[in-house]
């Protein structure tokens, strides 16, 4: 029987730090990942993360042709749209690195007025990926990049919504985002828990409390405390001193 894993808390004295630190994780996981099966898959969610990916940028090592880039969530806008989770992670990473176009999976948003509709579209799409011989029930993502709002929510999955029991979509709709933009999609809780790698980023005095409420007291079940990946899968915390600063949970020396 597979179990959950507990989450490895990473932490680092400033923001340049973790960054740099971040990337060198991520072209490890790419490496292992590549030697294994040819391909890095990794979902990115929007919020300040991007930004972290900064690391990435102009770093030997990463096989940008290898990578196949997903949205954990996306917000239901056209993808020149300021609020645009693909346009954001275009300007800060992909218009920066040698990353072919097609391998960049976005929205449709011609599939905009029926929500339902445009996730379906985007479930395909990850099955398109994932559905080989070795395909389980859910994708298994290489790599999943999430951030944590104050209120604990991850991707689009927000406390106390009826999504958060999703057991059977890959991706769903939300039509009723407390964040707005209100229309998004989100791969959902099955999906982060499937992965082989989930890396939580978050810094700055201001997640302070939310980490707190997240790792020190998963009981109370804040969606960001819900993602447990099956082992051998595990979930990462990369933060800084004073997003960790009212931590009791472990914190685990970085290594690769
Ligand atoms: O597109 C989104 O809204 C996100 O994917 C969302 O889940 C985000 O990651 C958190 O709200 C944290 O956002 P910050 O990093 O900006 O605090």
């Amino acid at each position: 029987m597979h179990q959950p894993s507990s989450p490895i808390l990473c932490s680092f004295p400033n923001p340049d730090e973790l960054v740099e630190s971040l990337a060198q994780f991520i072209i490890q996981a790419q490496k292992e990942s590549i030697e294994k099966k040819g391909k890095f898959t990794v979902a990115i969610s929007g919020g300040s993360l991007p930004k972290q990916l900064n690391g990435l940028i102009g770093k030997r090592g990463i096989k940008w042709d290898k990578w196949q880039v997903f949205y954990a969530d996306e917000r239901i806008v056209p993808l020149d749209h300021e609020d645009s989770n693909h346009r954001l992670c275009t300007e800060e990473l992909f218009s920066k690195v040698p990353i072919p176009q097609q391998n960049i999976h976005t929205i449709d948003y011609s599939l905009a007025s029926d929500p339902e509709d445009l996730a379906d579209a985007y479930e395909k799409e990850l099955i398109h990926e994932f559905a080989n011989k070795d395909s389980a029930r859910f994708p298994v993502f290489d790599l999943i990049l999430l951030g944590v709002g104050p209120d604990g929510h991850t991707a689009s999955l927000f406390p106390g919504h009826e999504l958060l029991s999703e057991e059977d979509r890959w991706v769903a709709e939300i039509v009723d985002s407390p964040k707005p933009p209100p229309q998004r999609i989100t791969l959902t809780f099955p999906v982060l828990n499937h992965a082989s790698r989930v890396a939580f980023v978050a810094s700055g005095a201001g997640k302070a409390d939310t980490l707190k409420e997240v790792l020190d007291t998963p009981e109370v079940g804040l969606p960001a405390s819900r993602v447990r990946p099956l082992s051998p899968g595990q979930v990462y915390w990369f933060v800084d001193d004073a997003a960790a600063s009212k931590l009791e949970y472990p914190k685990t020396p970085f290594k690769l």
